[in-house]
């Protein structure tokens, strides 16, 4: 999503597919364009009828469909027209229930049509930027009071489509507007975008997956989605505020989380900026952010009530973010705004003016971030920036930490010196083994006959004889230990429903308790959390809402795939079983440490050597290594 808002000095937008300003559409008149989405086109547009300003977004799925002739917009392919079908109609009745709904922090729709082959919705002209952009020009995260205001504003817009059975399953950082003056906004639900994944894989993610929770991607049966699935949404947008950097997707959390507990990025950040958060904001917002949803608040009021949020409405309506933001608001044009506009995915943190160094904090935060703190860590002897002058106040939060274990050694040199060292070490290991690979091949081509013969590294044929394997085929179908979500995710299949969840529950209702299984799993990978006192209870059926989105998440579930391969299949019956022969056991008796691999791996590739144990151990171990090193 693009937007001229954080333009400086301002430029006009323009898209190809946009209509032109002066162009009408009933009875109003486009004045501009304000935003670009994949899925929409945002004009400012004037009210001829009630004299206003208003924002009109045109479904313009740009993938699919793009303008023809006159305002007429049409499909691309024929092949895409049931997937534009398909969210044309999400982003009617999308536009149906907002127009339902009257929330000072919720996006209002006056009123929406079909035409031209598309459909409109209007809205307010709201004034402000997105969360998304204004975090690029704050010098330090927002203070707590400022985010507790924000977050204050969500959940009350939450609260009440949650109270209509409805999630908003789009809440993030561009998703949320910031007016100049009054309660941030939560703009719109995404439904268009849904509807077209659920019918096509071709297209863009259809999550935002550093936002979206795990049971977003596809229903599981003890993991539906319910309002504790906005509310990880809105923690995982406090966490990228607090650490300038989005949350792992939860595809990657459930594998194995090494997102930086949000105490320790607490932690961090008030070293270094001196900007302190409660233990009840903290601890609420962690426990929000759990990857399974039975150990997240189970609605709105829990979570406001468990971090002691009151929403103060007339302040809402006078919210002036800018200057609730004091010092940490950087203006637009009074420092370089690094190249990472809106919508690049890219987030950095602009200095002031008089900075030299442009470092995003925690830019080397996600999977390298120095974990151990020491206890002795003296804030003094960090630069604080909003105490300090700018240059000291841009390490990034790694060199911080290095530096307070070594103090007094230059922050900026420490980290990228270790860090080369380490890449040395391991660029040697790995290439070692192949230096000596190479010699013993050298070796054996002046020595072996057939050394001149490439031979291939596929398996080798199988013979034609083969005593079946005895005992069970291993189940291709996840069990209980496997990664269950990841399964029906890689293939795009969703899990059955819950058995007996007949009777239609609230939405507000708590979701399921998890199966022994699964609270076995995760009792497994996780060791008990103090949060989940808070859990819901068990037995509650939450709402089916027949997600099946995550047919259409496609980078996850690759990455998954990436992460599956990573497992060493168990031997299928497929396998050859390993005979014993003798000759087995002397293959390569005579070879030395560096020419055995070779050797191995012609001796295994003649038939007659194949089926035996040792072939079989050989080929076994390099696909293991293989796994192990991509
Ligand atoms: N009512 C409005 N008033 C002012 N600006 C708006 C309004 N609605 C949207 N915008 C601007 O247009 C941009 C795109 O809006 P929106 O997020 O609704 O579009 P979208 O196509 O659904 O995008 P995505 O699905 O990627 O979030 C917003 O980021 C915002 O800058």
């Amino acid at each position: 999503m693009s937007s001229p808002a954080l333009d400086w000095p301002p430029t006009v937008l323009t898209h190809v597919d946009a209509l032109a300003v002066g162009e009408r559409l009933a009875e109003f008149e486009i004045t501009g364009l304000l935003g670009v989405g994949g899925f929409g086109l945002v004009y400012r547009a004037f009210d001829h009828s009630l004299h206003r300003p208003v924002a009109i977004k045109e479904y313009m799925p740009s993938a699919l469909a793009g303008r023809t002739q006159g305002q007429q917009v049409a499909t691309r392919s024929s092949a895409d027209g049931l997937a534009y079908e398909s969210g044309l109609r999400g982003f009617l009745s999308e536009a149906r229930l907002l127009a339902r709904f009257d929330h000072p922090s919720l996006v209002k729709v006056f009123r929406f049509w079909e035409a031209n082959g598309t459909a409109y919705m209007v809205m307010p002209l709201y004034q402000g930027m997105t969360l998304k952009q204004a975090r690029q020009h704050m010098r330090s995260p927002p203070p707590e009071a400022w985010l507790r205001v924000v977050m204050g504003a969500v959940l009350g817009a939450l609260s009440v489509l949650h109270e209509s059975q409805t999630l908003h399953r789009d809440v993030s950082p561009d998703n949320l507007f910031l007016q100049d003056l009054g309660p941030p906004v939560l703009l719109d639900l995404g439904a268009a975008r849904r509807a077209v994944g659920e019918q096509t894989q071709k297209h863009t993610a259809i999550l935002k997956v550093n936002y979206a929770p795990i049971e977003q991607y596809a229903e599981a049966e003890d993991m539906h989605p319910g309002p504790w699935s906005d509310l990880y949404s809105l923690a995982a947008v406090v966490y990228d505020c607090l650490c300038n950097k989005p949350a792992p997707p939860a595809t990657f959390r459930i594998i194995k989380d090494r997102m930086l507990p949000l105490t320790e990025v607490a932690r961090v950040v008030e070293a270094e900026f001196g900007l302190s958060y409660s233990e009840a904001f903290v601890d609420t917002v962690s426990q929000a952010l759990a990857i399974r949803p039975e150990q997240r608040p189970a609605s709105t009021e829990v979570m406001a009530q468990a971090m002691g949020l009151e929403v103060d409405v007339t302040r809402l309506s006078r919210f002036d973010w800018r200057a609730e933001l004091g010092a940490v608001w950087v203006a637009p044009g009074t420092a370089p705004v690094d190249g990472a506009a809106a919508g690049s995915g890219e987030v950095t943190t602009v200095l002031p003016a008089a900075a030299t160094q442009v470092a995003p904090l925690g830019s080397d935060l996600d999977f390298t971030w120095p974990l151990e703190l020491s206890a002795d860590a003296r804030p003094e002897a960090v630069a604080a920036p909003l105490r300090q002058p700018a240059p000291e106040t841009t390490v990034p939060l790694s060199e911080v930490s290095a530096s307070r274990k070594a103090p007094g050694a230059a922050p900026s040199v420490l980290r990228p010196e270790g860090m080369r060292r380490w890449r040395l070490a391991v660029a040697w290991a790995l290439v070692l083994p192949l230096l000596g690979a190479l010699l013993g091949w050298w070796w054996q081509h002046q020595h072996d006959p057939d050394a001149g013969i490439i031979t291939e590294m596929a398996e080798p044929p199988r013979p034609a004889v083969m005593a079946p394997v005895a005992g069970p085929i291993p189940s291709s179908s996840p069990s209980a230990d496997a990664p269950r979500d990841e399964a029906p995710m890689a293939a795009g299949v969703s899990s059955p429903p819950a058995p007996g969840a007949g009777a239609a529950p609230s939405a507000l209702s708590k979701p399921a308790g998890a199966g022994a299984a699964a609270a076995g799993e995760l009792a497994a990978r996780k060791s008990a959390s103090p949060l989940s006192a808070a859990a819901p209870s068990p037995g509650t059926q939450p709402p089916s809402r027949g997600d099946k989105s995550a047919a259409a998440v496609r980078g996850p579930g690759r990455e998954d795939n990436a992460r599956h391969s990573e497992v060493t299949p168990p031997r299928s019956a497929a396998e050859p079983a390993a005979t014993s022969t003798p000759s087995g056991a002397a293959l390569c008796a005579e070879a030395s440490v560096i020419t055995r691999t070779m050797c191995m791996h012609q001796a295994c590739a003649r038939p007659e050597n194949t089926a035996t144990a040792a072939c079989v151990d050989y080929r076994r171990g390099m696909q293991e290594r293989a796994n192990r090193l991509f």
